[in-house]
């Protein structure tokens, strides 16, 4: 099986220099193969954020390696890091971050345009996406003018604009009632699995947790 994400040896302290140095990640290997949607559950403080951010390719690691579709991104400067980041990597936060003053559909297909691709191509794909999500009739409008659940799920569109290889995900619906959370998951899953896209998705809910393919833990942290 092929891998998308794999890091080997990662360690990440924080404020090393200083009095309180915090060691979050310790000689960290994780891998993520191709079509595969692994779980990292850790209780809060355990470095979930951390891992995706060093993942994500937002934050380097002291030592270790990130290897992203078989290339070692390690060594590469800010501006590699960013192309990779805009042409491999979707992310999806706890908070949609949507852009105010555009449409749903526009808040899609603006990344797109970001990454080079036609006006018309990039409609076509948000206008698919949204249908997939089932908001086909809310491209027009505006996040203030969607439920939590409704901003949110544009947020997942957006993340799969420019088709990514790897999926990032920072509890993705941490952000909504319980209920919202579970029809809201079920539809990132669906459109995750229809794409065919691999995922890396951090949560405090293992309900949640249980439907991806794999859970993993931190080190040092029970399940
Ligand atoms: N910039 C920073 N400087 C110093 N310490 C930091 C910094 N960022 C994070 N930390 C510390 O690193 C640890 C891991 O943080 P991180 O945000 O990765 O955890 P998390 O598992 O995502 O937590 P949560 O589930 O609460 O979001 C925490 O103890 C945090 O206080």
């Amino acid at each position: 099986m092929s891998e998308v994400l794999r890091l080997e040896g990662v360690s990440k302290t924080y404020g090393k220099d200083g009095p309180a140095p915090v060691e979050v990640l310790h000689g960290l290997d994780l891998s993520v193969a191709r079509g595969e949607v692994v779980a990292l559950v850790a209780p809060s403080g355990a470095g979930k954020s951390t891992l995706l951010h060093i993942a994500g390719l937002l934050d380097t690691p002291d030592s270790g390696r990130v290897v992203l579709n078989g290339r070692d991104l390690t060594g590469l400067g800010d501006r590699a890091r960013t192309e990779a980041r805009r042409q491999e990597l979707g992310f999806i936060y706890q908070f949609h971050h949507l852009l105010p003053e555009f449409s749903a559909a526009e808040n899609i297909i603006l990344p797109q345009l970001a990454n080079a691709t036609g006006q018309r191509a990039a409609a076509e794909r948000a206008a698919d996406l949204l249908d997939r999500v089932g908001l086909a009739h809310r491209a027009d409008h505006r996040p203030a003018q969607l439920s939590g659940g409704e901003q949110q799920r544009v947020a997942f569109c957006r993340a799969l604009a420019n088709a990514p290889a790897l999926l990032l995900a920072d509890e993705p619906t941490g952000n909504l009632d319980p209920e919202t959370s579970d029809r809201v998951f079920k539809v990132l899953m669906a459109l995750v699995r229809e794409t065919g896209l691999s995922a890396l998705i951090a949560t405090h809910n293992h309900a949640l947790a249980e439907r991806m393919d794999r859970v993993i833990g931190l080190a040092g942290t029970a399940l």
